[in-house]
Order: structure tokens, then sequence, then C-alpha cells
């Protein structure tokens, strides 16, 4: 039987605390005054306030000592997005956030905030302003989008307030910042094989990318108001830097901002999307001989090519979020963090 902790304890658990997003997460919830049990499958860092457990998340037991004292929990593990190993994210996405669920009741757990993203939406076709309302994707561009639809289901079906349990979703989008593994080492190492001259269409597709401190601003408001009488409750929300950008002309500021040359030259965008297609079927019929991982895959090829930005009225209007860090701000601290990244070092 649970013992149902103290309401408004500042004990909280990050699962996936060692990632990107989740020591930013864990960092902000140390200045606010929560200590923090951090549970992940691996260590990358030490804190004084931060208990560590080290498990996989599919591993209730494991779990269960990592949310021991513990009222408000936030979920933002998973396997990389450029992975595409079906099984590993069905198995950490789907039945690993059951698990986290089942943990969470056992535990007397009140609050779990879910880092679920925006692309559960987005089918590799143009989202101007798309907000919460928008259907799933029906056909989710990879095994990652398809299994965070899963799991954010999962999470906002669970939320039982006569049981005491509360749930919520942030769905960013583009997250980008400091110690960010993903969006620019990906750039600068395109960049540095001379693949970064072209711009994929006409350059005009406006797109979201949001600095990791205001994801993490949104993860906080949506935990700190979710009680049982706000309408918070169940429902997922967008957490943007509220100033979509050109793809291209961010591209751009973060490549000249590190030294490289911006791209120039225009390629068709359906001729490039036709060769992503084409490598991709390729890369999978020789894949037990060889093993290749193509830069321009169809799906980042759809990402740079098409409109994908999101409203976050009801995160502001709910949540009285404002993002803290302008895009330039968080373009110019972002690239003054990466010294080693520069053209020539
Ligand atoms: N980076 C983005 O642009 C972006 C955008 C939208 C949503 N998200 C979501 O934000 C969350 C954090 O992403 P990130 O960019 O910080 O990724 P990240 O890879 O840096 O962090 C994920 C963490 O999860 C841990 N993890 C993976 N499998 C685990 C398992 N089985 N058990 C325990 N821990 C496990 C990893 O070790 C890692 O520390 C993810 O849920 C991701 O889907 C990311
Ligand atoms: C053209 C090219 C080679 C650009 C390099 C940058 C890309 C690696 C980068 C641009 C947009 C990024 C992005 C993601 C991964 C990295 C990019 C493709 C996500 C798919 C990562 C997973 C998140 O959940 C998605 C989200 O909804 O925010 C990201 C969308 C943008």
């Amino acid at each position: 039987m649970a013992t149902r902790v103290r309401p408004g304890s500042k004990r909280c658990a990050v699962i996936g605390g060692s990632g990107f997003l989740g020591r930013h997460l864990v960092e902000k919830l140390l200045d606010r005054g929560y200590s923090v049990s951090l549970f992940d499958i691996r260590q990358s860092y030490e804190l004084p306030g931060v208990t560590f457990h080290q498990g996989d998340l599919c591993d209730k037991q494991a779990l269960l000592s990592a949310l021991k004292d513990v009222s408000l929990v936030f979920h933002c593990a998973s396997p990389a997005p450029s992975s595409d190993d079906r099984l590993l994210f069905e198995r950490v996405n789907i039945q690993g956030t059951q698990t986290v669920i089942q943990a969470c009741l056992d535990a007397g757990v009140q609050k779990l905030v879910l880092t679920s993203s925006a692309s559960v939406v987005f089918e590799g076709t143009d989202v101007k302003n798309g907000k919460e309302d928008l259907p799933y994707a029906k056909k989710p561009i990879d095994y990652y989008t398809q299994t965070k639809i899963e799991q954010e289901k999962l999470v906002l079906e669970a939320c039982n307030k006569p049981k005491g349990f509360l749930t919520v979703a942030i769905r960013p989008h583009g997250i980008f910042g400091p110690r960010d593994p993903q969006l620019v080492p990906t750039l600068v190492d395109a960049a540095r094989r001379g693949k970064m001259k072209f711009i994929i269409g006409d350059g005009t597709n406006l797109v979201d990318f949001t600095y990791v401190e205001n994801v993490v601003h949104g993860h906080i408001l949506a935990a700190e108001h979710l009680r049982a009488d706000s309408p918070i409750c169940g429902k997922p929300y967008h957490i943007t830097n509220d100033e979509p950008i050109r793809f291209w002309d961010f591209m751009s500021e973060v490549l000249v901002g590190l030294g490289y040359a911006a791209p120039r030259f225009h390629l068709p965008y359906t001729l490039v999307y036709g060769l992503a297609l084409l490598l991709w079927l390729l890369t999978w019929i020789l894949h037990p001989f060889m093993s290749f991982k193509p830069t321009f895959t169809p799906m980042r090829v759809a990402l740079a090519g098409t409109y994908h930005y999101y409203s976050c009225e009801r995160a502001k209007e709910h949540l009285g979020y404002k993002p803290v860090v302008s895009l330039k701000e968080g373009i110019a601290r972002t690239v003054a963090s990466y010294p080693h990244l520069r053209r020539g070092a």
C-alpha cells in the first residue's frame, strides 16, 4: 500500500536527469529549493542536493527506490531520436512508461510531468501555428515519433483525480542550448564535411527552435500548476520560444557564429527528399553487410524543408508561460558554449 508523500514536499525525481534537458531541469530545480532524486541508466555528473540512482526505467524495483518520499516526478528519458531501433523505442517509450506510471502509483507519487514532443502531430507536411487540438500523426515520420505518441497517450490517460494522481505533458520543439549533444554537433559535423552549402526548398519555411531554459521553465510551471482543480490535468502543452524563425536562418546564425559559411545554394525539396528516401532504402537493404549513417535522412529533410511551428497560447493562458530567454540571446549563449566546435578548433 502506497504511503502518500506530504503534498507540497520539495523532493522530486527526474527520470532521464543525466541527459541534455534533464540536467538543465535538475539545475533549475536545485536553484528553486527542490532536492532531486535522479534516475538514469548512466551518470554524467554529480551535484550537491542530487541523489543519483542508476537503473533502467523498465525495471520497476529500481524505479521504486528512486521514488521513495517523492511527490513529483519528471519523466524526460528517451532513446536518442536518431536511432532506428524500433524494439528499443517500444521497450523504453511504451513499456517503460507503463512501468513508470505503475511505479508512481505504487510509490504514492501525486504528480507526473512527461516530456513529450510537438512532433507527435507532425507527419512531414507543413504545420503552421499548430494548436494542441491537432490530431496525433496518423503516419508518424519515424519510430521515435510513433512511440512518443503512445507514451503521451499513456501518461495523459493515467491522470486520475479520485486516486490523487495528476499528469500533464509538455511538448517542446527543437530544443537547443549549451551541452545539446544533437542539433549543433550534427550541424557542425555536416558543415565540416562540406555538406552545409545547400538550402533545401526556397528557404522560407518557419520553424520553432526552443532555448532549453524556456523548456525547463515550462516544465516547472506545469508541475507547480498541477492541482486537482486546475484545467491542466491530463492535457498536453506546447512550449516554444514563441518566435518562429526560418529554418535556414537559424542554421545560418549558428554556423556563422561558429565561423562556418552559411548555406547558399537552393535545391528542390522533392528532389532532396526523394534522394534521402533512396539512400535510406539502400542503407536498409545493405545493413547486414555494411553500416553507414547518412546525414540527410528523410526525417531530417522533412524537418529542414517544411513549416513546423506551434502555438503556445494554451500554456500562456493556463500556466502563465512566457519565454524567459529570447531566441537571439539563446543563440548567442549556445554559440559561446561550443568553443571546441568553432571552425579551426
Ligand atoms: N532534444 C529535443 O530537441 C527534444 C525536443 C522535444 C522533446 N524532446 C524530449 O525531451 C526528452 C529529453 O531529451 P534530450 O534531448 O535531453 O535527450 P538525451 O538523450 O540527452 O536525454 C535522455 C536521457 O534518457 C536516458 N535514458 C534513455 N533510456 C533510458 C532508460 N531505459 N532508463 C533510464 N534512462 C534512460 C539517457 O541515458 C539520457 O540521459 C526526451 O523525452 C525527448 O523525447 C527532446
Ligand atoms: C539539415 C541538417 C543536416 C541539419 C542538422 C540539424 C538537425 C540535426 C536538427 C534540425 C532540426 C532538429 C530536430 C530534431 C533532431 C535534430 C534536428 C533534425 C528533433 C527530431 C529531435 C527530437 C524532438 O522530439 C523533435 C521535436 O519535436 O522537437 C526535434 C525536431 C527538430
